[in-house]
């Protein structure tokens, strides 16, 4: 049979009945995740579509597996099979600390220009939290996938690119600042107004299209103005631009607030959130990370940058239950490219133990049929593992937490996902 491939034309998705999907199964608890995951979404598709549609699975290389079999880390294979095949989804892959390889997972990302890296957070009945109300939770993040210090220009210290660094920033900038200079190794963070641009408007998008009632854009903007503040100010400026009469941005508040006074700003907000438009309102990111603790329903849709987002996704995650459940995507809207994969890493003290949750991967997975239009496969999935929750019969992260729970391998959770559908 001829290969079916997801193609795009005019920002739509065209999805055949039987599409190719590139996978990479992942490093340490990798394997066991996805055998449990591949379980599920085959069971979903089959029970949803009778055999009408089929997720036609293409294993493509990266990582340690990739490394052992071909002595390359991400073989150009790989990326050529998600560029041709629009989407796919991975396991996590093992990044090395302080030195050896630069992230696999963000190349794919940078490689393929998936600039939103988009990942839910909701509760799901019944799952252990550390919070008293956990349910108040309910938000997406828009991470930006694709700069910040995540473009590894980094110089260590004692290197001659370090010295030059060093020399170009005291004797050409003026810079004086630096405590201990002939230590110091340096990082860059390029944060652009193209980059903020795309993100904020996705982040937009998905807030109108789903209803959501605001977008926060999370910076340090007060330390670093011109990085971290400027997202701030493209992200509003682009909001008002582009959005128009559809969004009420807290930078129409304060130019309210200086002409007119505090009681016409917080009327004419009031005003806007009764017309039912879209809010889009900024905190600085360590007052964020105590907000979402102490009032999370004041938050829903948030966009942010790389690593202020990654930062934010555990912490988010933990809230819910833990990253064992936190899905997500890495996507560019304008090519239609996206790679689905989970939050978490590969936990490696648990590999080849059949052990970890696969809540993730699955539920990422649910996201990817939900991008393909598949709803009624992803509900099904979105069932089962709700079922599977409710009669506590889980794997270790929640079992270790919950009164009277049965607890269950990967292996097994991914069947009784599967019998609860
Ligand atoms: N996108 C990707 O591929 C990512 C890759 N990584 C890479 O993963 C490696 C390990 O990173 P590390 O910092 O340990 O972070 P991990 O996310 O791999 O693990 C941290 C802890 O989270 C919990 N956890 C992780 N996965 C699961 C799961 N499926 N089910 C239940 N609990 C889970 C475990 O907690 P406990 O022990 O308390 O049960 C685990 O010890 C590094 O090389 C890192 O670079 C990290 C993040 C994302
Ligand atoms: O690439 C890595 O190893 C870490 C990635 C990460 O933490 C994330 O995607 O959230
Ligand atoms: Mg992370």
């Amino acid at each position: 049979m001829a290969e079916q491939k997801i193609t795009i034309k005019n920002g739509k998705l065209n999805v055949p009945d039987k599409p190719t999907i590139p996978f990479i199964e992942g490093d340490g608890t990798g394997p066991d995740i996805w055998h449990a995951s591949k379980l599920v979404f085959d069971a979903a598709v089959e029970k949803a579509y009778g055999g009408k549609r089929q997720l036609v699975w293409k294993e493509v290389l990266a990582g340690e597996k990739s490394y052992k079999q071909t002595g390359n880390w991400l073989p150009n294979e790989t990326l050529d099979a998600f560029r041709e095949y629009l989407v796919g989804i991975k396991g996590p892959l093992t990044t090395p600390v302080g030195g050896g390889i630069r992230s696999l997972n963000v190349a794919l990302r940078q490689e393929l220009d998936l600039y939103a890296c988009v990942r839910p957070v909701r509760y799901y009945d019944g799952v252990p939290s550390p919070v008293k109300h956990p349910e108040l939770t309910d938000m997406v993040i828009f991470r930006e996938n694709t700069e910040d210090i995540y473009a590894g220009i980094e110089y260590m210290n004692g290197t001659p690119q370090a010295q030059k660094m060093l020399e170009f920033l005291q004797d050409e900038m003026g810079v004086k600042k630096i405590r201990f200079p002939e230590s110091s190794s340096f990082g860059i963070k390029p944060v652009s107004k193209e980059g903020t641009e795309r993100l904020v408007r996705a982040a937009i998008n998905y807030a109108l299209a789903n209803k959501k009632p605001s977008v926060t854009i999370v910076h340090k903007g007060n330390i670093m103005k011109f990085t971290e503040g400027a997202f701030k100010t493209w992200g509003y400026e682009l909001a008002e631009k582009e959005f128009g009469s559809k969004v009420f941005t807290w930078a129409q508040y304060d130019k309210i607030v200086a002409k007119q006074g505090v009681a016409v700003a917080d009327a004419l907000q009031k005003q806007a959130v009764e017309q039912g438009k879209l809010i889009i309102k900024d905190s600085i990111a360590d007052a964020f990370l105590q907000q979402i603790l102490l009032r999370p329903a004041e938050y829903s849709v948030v966009a942010t940058l790389n690593l202020n987002g990654d930062y934010i996704s555990d912490a988010l995650a933990a809230i819910v239950g833990g990253i064992g459940i936190a899905p997500g995507a890495n996507i560019n809207y304008v090519t239609g490219h996206a790679i689905f994969e989970a939050t978490h890493g590969t936990a490696p003290k648990y590999a080849n133990q059949d052990k970890v949750n696969p809540g993730s991967v699955i539920l990422s997975g649910v996201m990817m049929l939900e991008h393909m239009g598949w709803k009624e496969a992803a509900a099904l999935i979105n069932k089962g593992l709700e079922a599977a929750i409710a009669k506590k019969h889980v794997t270790y992260d929640f079992e270790r937490q919950m009164e009277g729970a049965t607890l269950l391998k990967c292996s097994e959770f991914g069947q009784e996902i599967v019998n609860n559908m």
